[in-house]
Parts: structure tokens; sequence; C-alpha cells
């Protein structure tokens, strides 16, 4: 199931139009999120000219003014070399902070995290962190929970993706938002496996895009 939070660079350019690069494109994950478009550039490949321009010329298909000027700001790195793009992940993805939610959320965030470089970041239940936290209690269907975060695990004006496998009621994420949050960090989007929209959990996101691989009936 993994596989499928991932789309291929072939998707994403179209066959055959990636004539530089050295690699197959199956084994380039992206995540296919706005928080994340430019992941696909975080894995060590190398371009030719030919790539460069090609990735150059989508950039108006990328989502989010502030996303699309900052690529554009990175853009002015390229020095026509087939190395020069190298530079664009590491302006992304050092601000990047991939946050996943226990239980399940470990299991789809940190192989997302090492696909694109970015730090992964744990929201524990209570008593398992060791070391000062910060706590965040929510309800659930069936009770109420608590999630934790080590102090110092993100930084202020950090940009975080919350990943979990499911949005029930939305408050394990609404929690998860509001720790976050509190640290100074931007929640830029979420991203679940499943969500049960008759419990209308995304209403609880304040706005957050969420991003859902597969729809329940
Ligand atoms: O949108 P919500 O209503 O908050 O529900 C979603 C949460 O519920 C499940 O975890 P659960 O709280 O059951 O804990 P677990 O990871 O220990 O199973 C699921 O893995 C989500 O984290
Ligand atoms: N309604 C539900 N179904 C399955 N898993 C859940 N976790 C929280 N709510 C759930």
């Amino acid at each position: 199931m993994l596989g499928c939070l991932f789309r291929s660079i072939e998707n994403l350019f179209g066959s055959g139009r990636v004539p530089g690069l050295t690699a197959k494109p199956s084994q380039w994950p992206c995540y296919d999120g706005p928080a994340m478009n430019c992941g696909l550039l975080a894995c060590g490949f190398h371009f030719d000219s030919v790539f460069v321009e090609t990735v150059v010329s989508t950039l108006t298909l990328l989502p989010g003014p502030l996303l699309r000027r900052e690529f554009l700001k990175a853009s002015l790195l390229f020095d026509g070399s087939p190395y020069s793009i190298f530079l664009l992940p590491v302006l992304f993805l050092t601000c990047l902070d991939l946050v996943g939610i226990e239980a399940r959320g470990f299991i789809f965030g940190p192989p997302i995290a090492l696909a694109i470089g970015a730090k992964f970041v744990p929201l524990r239940k209570p008593r398992k962190l060791p070391g000062e936290v910060i706590s965040e209690e929510y309800v659930l269907e069936y009770g109420t929970d608590c999630l934790q975060m080590h102090i110092g695990a993100v930084q202020p004006g950090d940009r975080a993706l919350v990943v979990d496998d499911l949005i029930a009621t939305g408050g394990t994420l609404c929690a998860a938002i509001k720790l976050l949050e509190r640290a100074g960090a931007e929640v830029v989007e979420c991203a679940c496996v499943i969500e049960l929209p008759e419990l209308k959990g995304r209403e609880r996101l304040n706005g957050k895009p969420l991003y859902i691989l597969v729809e329940s009936r």
C-alpha cells in the first residue's frame, strides 16, 4: 500500500518526457500533495540540461503561490550544468518536518520522510517519550486521548506535513496541528491513507489541505 503513497516521475511529467534522467523513473518517489511537490527533486540522480528545462517548464503546474515563488527563487541557482538542480531540494527540505502520529502514522510517515530527505518527528501517546514534552488532549469517537511531542522537536517557522493512517472525527489531526502550532511550526498539509467522510473530520482542520489516498465506501 505504501507504494501508492508515491507516484513516479513518469506520471508527473508523462512517459518519455524525462530524457535527462539517468535512473529509472519508477525508482524516483514523489509524494503527491501540495506540501511536497518539490520532493521529487530530493533524490540523488543526475540530470542533464534537457531535464532541467523540463522541470522548469512545469513550474506553472505547481500549486500555491508561495511554493511557486520559492521554486522560482530557487531556480535562479540553475547555471545550466547537469547537477545544478541538486541545490533545489536543500532549500525546501531543510525546512520541512514530516510528522507521524502514533501508532499507524509511524508506518506511513518514516518511509516518506526517508524518500524525500525530511526530518521525521513522532507524536506519541502519553508517557512514551523520554525527556521534556508538550501535550495536547483531544476527544475521539470513543473517549479522550493525548498526544505528546518533544520540546525542541520542531523549530519556530518549520513547515510540517502531518501523516496518519486515518481521519475519522479529525480530533487526532486537530490535536497534532495545535501541538505543532504551539511550538511555532506551520502545518502546511495533512495526509492520511483513508478518510471516513461522514464524520466530517476535515472540518476540524482549520482549512489545512488534507490529502487522502483512498475514499471509504
Ligand atoms: O480522526 P479521529 O477521530 O481522531 O480518529 C483517527 C485516529 O484514530 C485511530 O487511532 P486511535 O486513536 O484509535 O489510536 P491507536 O493508534 O492507538 O489505534 C487512527 O489511527 C487515527 O490516529
Ligand atoms: N470509525 C473508525 N473506524 C476505524 N478506525 C477508527 N479509528 C478511529 N475511528 C475509527
